[in-house]
């Protein structure tokens, strides 16, 4: 049989038990030597762009072989979201992820049907998000945190990875999943990846494809929004000028008041809203609706750095890429 060089295309199950224990096999051959052997999984929606390539390319780097999951994972839609116009293109997507630094042989995507993620229907036990999942998008869109963990649980046992990449543009996604390990003690380290924007600060999104040219123009206000946010910041403002600064530069992008679910600035450990007095790095977040299409975008800002003890950093003030545009 000619080698594969290609990854494998696991679309049950059974192909992807299958696939992972050629890697197991692999990963105990002798010729390995001692070194010890990592799985890496990325999980996705599909409709691919260089954002979920980044995380690859990462997961890359940081392990011996990679399984990419692409999963329209209905239980995290609310009804009158989009799940059945969410773009599809699994062709597409293979052919992006077979680029140089990305998967070759050895590696796996895992891209099930919905009978074979939930074979009995709709799960009966669902993880609980708990307050996380109550505030912004949790609150938002109701009971998406909760569907969101359910189904990175299940692919994490699926899969059986040593490490897991989540994208920083999810940022409450990825407190979330942080969340759930450790509390539920899940074995698998998860590292979050930045937010990768295109040319011109978009926030990259495969939901960025429903946007008109026009639209497309007036999206740029989120980041515009963050940016002003995080410059009021970096000029000494509190909380709430951050606050209002990202408000007023929607506006003055053509977004409608009404079309914002949230501008929060909160802690990045459990996503509460951050004191006027804050000082240290918050993540300053905001969803809006541009047309029919809801976009989310964050940035990490440094607040109060001037209340903060002479040569003290505040922690974490490197994790988050600003927001360019
Ligand atoms: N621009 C980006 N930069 C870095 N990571 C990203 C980016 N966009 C998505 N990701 C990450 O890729 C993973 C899969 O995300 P998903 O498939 O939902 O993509 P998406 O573009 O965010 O889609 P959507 O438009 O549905 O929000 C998540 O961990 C997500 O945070
Ligand atoms: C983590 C995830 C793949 C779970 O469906 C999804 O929420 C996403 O793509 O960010
Ligand atoms: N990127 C998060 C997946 C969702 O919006 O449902």
């Amino acid at each position: 049989m000619t080698p594969r060089t290609t990854p494998a295309l696991a679309r049950t199950r059974a192909d992807l038990a299958a696939a992972l224990a050629e890697q197991d096999a692999r990963a105990a051959s002798p010729a390995r030597g001692t070194r010890p052997y990592r799985r890496a999984v990325v999980m996705t929606m599909g409709a691919l762009h260089t954002g979920h390539l980044s995380l690859v390319a990462h997961a890359r780097e940081l392990a011996d072989d990679v399984v990419v999951t692409i999963f329209v994972n209905p239980l995290q839609f609310g009804p009158a979201e989009d799940l059945s116009r969410y773009p599809r293109d699994l062709d597409g997507d293979l052919a992006m992820l077979t680029g140089p630094g990305l998967l070759g042989a050895g590696d796996v995507v895992f891209a099930p049907g919905v009978d074979e993620v939930y074979p009995g229907g709709d799960p009966t036990v669902r993880v609980s998000a708990g307050p996380i999942g109550d505030v912004l998008e949790g609150a938002a869109r109701p009971g998406h945190l909760d569907g969101v963990l359910t189904v990175v649980l299940k692919l994490l046992h699926l899969t059986r990875p040593d490490v897991a990449l989540f994208g920083e543009k999810d940022a409450q996604q990825l407190a979330a999943v942080r969340a759930m390990v450790r509390d539920l003690d899940v074995p698998v380290e998860v590292v979050g990846a930045p937010l990768v924007r295109d040319v011109d600060g978009l926030a990259l999104s495969s939901r960025n494809a429903y946007l008109s040219p026009d639209e497309r123009v007036r999206a740029l206000g989120l980041s515009r929004a963050l940016r002003s946010g995080a410059e009021w910041a970096r000029a000494g403002a509190g909380a709430h000028e951050v606050r209002d600064a990202a408000r007023s530069a929607l506006t003055a992008a053509g977004v409608e008041e009404a079309d914002v679910d949230y501008v929060a600035l909160v802690d990045p450990d459990d996503f509460t809203e951050v004191a006027d007095t804050f000082a240290g790095v918050a993540v300053l977040l905001l969803a809006v609706r541009v047309g029919t299409t809801r976009l989310i975008d964050n940035t990490a800002v440094t607040l109060g750095a001037s209340r903060l003890p002479d040569g003290v950093v505040a922690p974490g003030a490197s994790t988050q890429g600003g927001a360019r545009a």
